[in-house]
């Protein structure tokens, strides 16, 4: 194991964030294995002793494929409407199969105020703290149906380290539908190299993060990027990989060379 890896044993509060591409298929019906597994692994994580926080997308992309629309809707009012049916979509999903392994879920819709307005950043810390007392597992999404303007996260990276923060994480985990922060964008250039460790988000990892290249996602690189930069400074590590793989997580919590490491700063 890498010495810089060895940090990874000590975590046991994790918030695992997962991007629409890694629980749904292209058109936005759900990837049914992907999140059976997701509730499988993350159920035998708390049978592990962690604590867990799952911040889940989707609910565009998934409303959007329940409500028969061509593509995924790019005017507010289209992106709302087809999140507040996604959302319902994902959250039966998820009941479903966490029941399986004996754990409930809870839903917590925010907007970007739980970071800015101290009251309601008071009560989502204390409601996450509180169903993580009685082993409940917090699903996190953006309540997209009221954040427009200045209350708007608008992509789940940067909300996931803000959620990370709120519950005094020790890991944030981004799962996406890459193996980590590339050199460039691999998608668009094959040269490009996986890097394993980034020690500090300076201007050249800022430079190497671009949007994103498929339909499904919101923010691509950039608003990973972005995540790491806010939660390492808090002093949480984070690691971003591949959701498509069945032990990443187990493996990343392991200490394995799995995607890349940002590693956290000093606990503030
Ligand atoms: N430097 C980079 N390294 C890796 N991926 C990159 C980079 N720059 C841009 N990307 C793009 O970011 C995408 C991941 O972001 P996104 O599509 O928003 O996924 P998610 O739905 O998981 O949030 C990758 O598929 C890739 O095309
Ligand atoms: N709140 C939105 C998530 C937006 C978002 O960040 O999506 P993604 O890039 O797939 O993580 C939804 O549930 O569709």
């Amino acid at each position: 194991m890498i010495k810089e890896r060895e940090v990874i044993k000590e975590v046991k509060r994790v918030v695992i964030k997962v991007g629409t591409s890694t629980i749904a298929h292209t058109g936005g019906l759900i990837n049914i294995y992907r999140m059976e597994h997701l509730a499988r692994m993350i159920s035998d994580l708390k049978n592990r002793g962690y604590e867990v926080v799952l911040v889940s997308s989707g609910a565009i992309g998934v409303g959007a494929q329940r409500m028969h629309l061509k593509e995924r809707p790019r005017d507010i009012e289209g992106k709302q409407a087809a999140a507040a049916v996604g959302q319902v979509v994902l959250m039966n999903m998820y009941q479903k199969f966490f029941q399986e392994y004996n754990y409930q879920v809870a839903q917590i819709l925010v907007t970007k105020q739980v970071e800015t307005d101290k009251f309601m950043k008071f009560n989502a810390k204390n409601t996450m703290k509180e169903l993580l007392r009685n082993g409940i597992v917090p699903i996190v999404n953006e309540n997209d149906t009221i954040s427009t303007d200045e209350i708007i996260f608008g992509d789940n990276d940067t909300l996931s380290a803000v959620v990370a923060s709120l519950v005094d994480a020790d890991l944030l985990i981004l799962l996406s539908d890459i193996d980590g922060l590339y050199t460039d964008d691999p998608r668009k250039n094959p040269e490009a190299k996986l890097m394993s460790l980034v020690e500090k988000i300076d201007d050249y990892v800022e430079s190497i993060a671009k949007d994103s290249s498929t339909k499904l996602g919101t923010g691509g690189m950039i608003t990973k990027i972005k995540a790491a930069k806010y939660a390492t400074k808090r002093g949480i590590h984070v690691v971003l990989a591949n959701g498509a793989g069945n032990e990443t997580v187990e493996e990343i919590l392991m200490g394995k060379e799995i995607g890349t490491l940002f590693l956290g700063g000093k606990k503030k």
